[in-house]
């Protein structure tokens, strides 16, 4: 085993919008308006892609597959912008190119040009300049083999091909990708499992492609943490209170889970209490005056959870407090049979953090689409709403959407959701501390629980997770 990282990894991004095929059009398209030549704007990207692949594949063969749009021009500029640095490059194309800036990017690549059934000798690295973000149908079955056999390695130019840019759907067996060099901005695809896990590493190619100003979508970057100041009391530093049920260990994973992220003040509310480690969590017996402390900051609940009367008297008395509230396993299935109106009995914001099965059961199936999926929830329930997974995807009830970083694999193991839904209830507790919004807050906490799933390492448990927070957070 590996304790390296060698599920897929983005490196170096720090533009973090994510744009959707037709944004990216959009973009390109002002630029064009703006009286940029769209040659102009190929040349700069195919010049990009082919700087990152020259500094990373030194000295290694390379063959160029072309397609018949956008994504083959870039390819043939990579092409001559590799063989003017020496490289030995050979290009075949898929077809004749269609659009005028490829037809372009071809005529100025000055070597021969071979047809793909001719192709017998792999090269060492394949460049997949196939389909891009134009992509509209699956990839034939017979290329994506002829796509695997052509390099010993691959890279994929904006997208891999075959890949659904907006959803990350990936139909058939396709290739494996050494890396992904993203065009001026990353798409939904490079972030959505399982498009996502077809490369190993993903970069970003600078263009000067304007962001929209109003794109609702991104990255899930570092949060703006505030270090406590002398100044602070328990109070001011959040006090969360998490609600337990019948299975008490995931209750506790929750609020130590708080704590450990930093909130003032935690107590755990169980139907029996025990005095045990560590001290300076307080539990009490559940009854309804726990929630009715001023102070309290943010409430969680559902880890260990039933589904008895007792416990949806429980959920009944959190969605009656005026306080952001953070709802999860066990919570999620009562919800179901209380409605989701219930989420706008208050003002005060509302998350819901379900893995796949708990989302279906709510909303319904998934089907391909993840982040249309987790946005018509989010608009429908009022909250925001962060479906687990891989790929974890956040979206607020006004649009905004946020996706990670593909997570350490390691998280899937039991305890690890308790966890996270303890970091989200502090960072709810501290939005005055930190100045951000509860979107922001749900962010902040996927982030920390994806650093701390890095910090715990191979073979972690949920346990593990409380002690790398620590950390975590204090480097945050
Ligand atoms: N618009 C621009 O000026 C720029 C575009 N860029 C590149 O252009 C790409 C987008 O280019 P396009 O919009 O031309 O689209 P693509 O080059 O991705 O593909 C479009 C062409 O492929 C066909 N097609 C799509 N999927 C297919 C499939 N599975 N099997 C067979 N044929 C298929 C379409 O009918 C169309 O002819 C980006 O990914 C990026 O690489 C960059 O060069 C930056 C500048
Ligand atoms: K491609």
């Amino acid at each position: 085993m590996s304790a390296s990282h060698y599920w897929p990894q983005l490196e170096g991004i720090e533009q973090t919008a994510v744009l959707t095929a037709a944004e990216t059009r959009a973009a390109e398209q002002a630029l064009f308006d703006g009286g940029i030549a769209p040659i102009d704007l190929m040349e700069q990207a195919g010049q990009a892609a082919a700087a990152i692949i020259a500094e990373r594949f030194a000295g290694r063969t390379m063959l160029v597959a072309c397609g018949p749009g956008n994504n083959g021009g870039d390819g043939y500029v990579i092409a001559r912008a590799l063989a003017e640095r020496g490289f030995v490059v050979r290009v075949v194309a898929l077809a004749d190119p269609r659009t005028d800036s490829a037809k372009a990017m071809r005529a100025r690549w000055t070597g021969p040009v071979e047809a793909i059934a001719g192709v017998a000798e792999p090269a060492e690295v394949a460049i997949d300049a196939l389909f891009g973000s134009g992509q509209t149908r699956a990839l034939a079955p017979d290329l994506a083999q002829w796509l695997r056999a052509a390099g010993k390695q691959r890279i994929a130019i904006d997208l891999p091909s075959g890949t659904v840019t907006d959803t990350g759907a990936a139909e058939g067996d396709l290739p494996n990708n050494a890396l992904t060099i993203a065009i001026g901005a990353l798409k939904p695809a490079h972030l959505l499992l399982p498009a996502a896990t077809l490369s190993d590493r993903t970069v970003l190619a600078p263009i000067d492609l304007p962001i929209p100003a109003d794109h609702k979508l991104h990255l899930v970057t570092p949060p703006p943490l505030r270090d406590p100041h002398p100044g602070d009391n328990k109070y001011t530093r959040g006090k969360v209170v998490v609600i337990g049920g019948a299975m008490a260990g995931a209750a506790h994973l929750s609020a130590i889970a708080a704590m450990r992220s930093g909130a003032g003040y935690v107590e755990l509310a169980l139907d029996q209490t025990e005095t045990a480690t560590p001290y300076a969590l307080v539990r009490r017996l559940w009854n309804e005056t726990v929630l009715a402390d001023a102070r309290i900051s943010a409430i969680a609940i559902g880890p260990g959870l039933d589904d008895s009367a007792e416990s949806r008297a429980k959920l009944e008395a959190v969605l009656a407090v005026d306080r952001p509230a953070v709802l999860d396993a066990g919570a999620l299935a009562l919800l179901k049979t209380i409605g989701l109106d219930a989420l706008k009995r208050v003002a005060a914001p509302r998350v819901l953090t379900p893995h796949e099965g708990e989302f279906a059961r709510l909303f319904g199936r998934i089907g391909n689409d993840r982040l249309a999926a987790v946005r018509k929830a989010a608009e429908t329930s009022g909250a925001i709403v962060l479906l687990k997974g891989g790929s974890t995807v956040i979206a607020a009830p006004d649009g905004r959407a946020a996706i990670t970083e593909i997570a350490p694999p390691w998280l899937a193991t039991a305890g690890t959701g308790d966890v996270l839904t303890g970091i989200v209830a502090t960072m709810l507790a501290q939005m005055p501390v930190h100045g951000f919004d509860a979107f922001a807050a749900v962010q902040a906490a996927v982030w920390l629980h994806i650093r701390a799933a890095e910090r715990a390492g191979p073979v972690l448990i949920a346990d593990d997770l409380l002690f790398a927070l620590k950390t975590t957070v204090a480097k945050a």
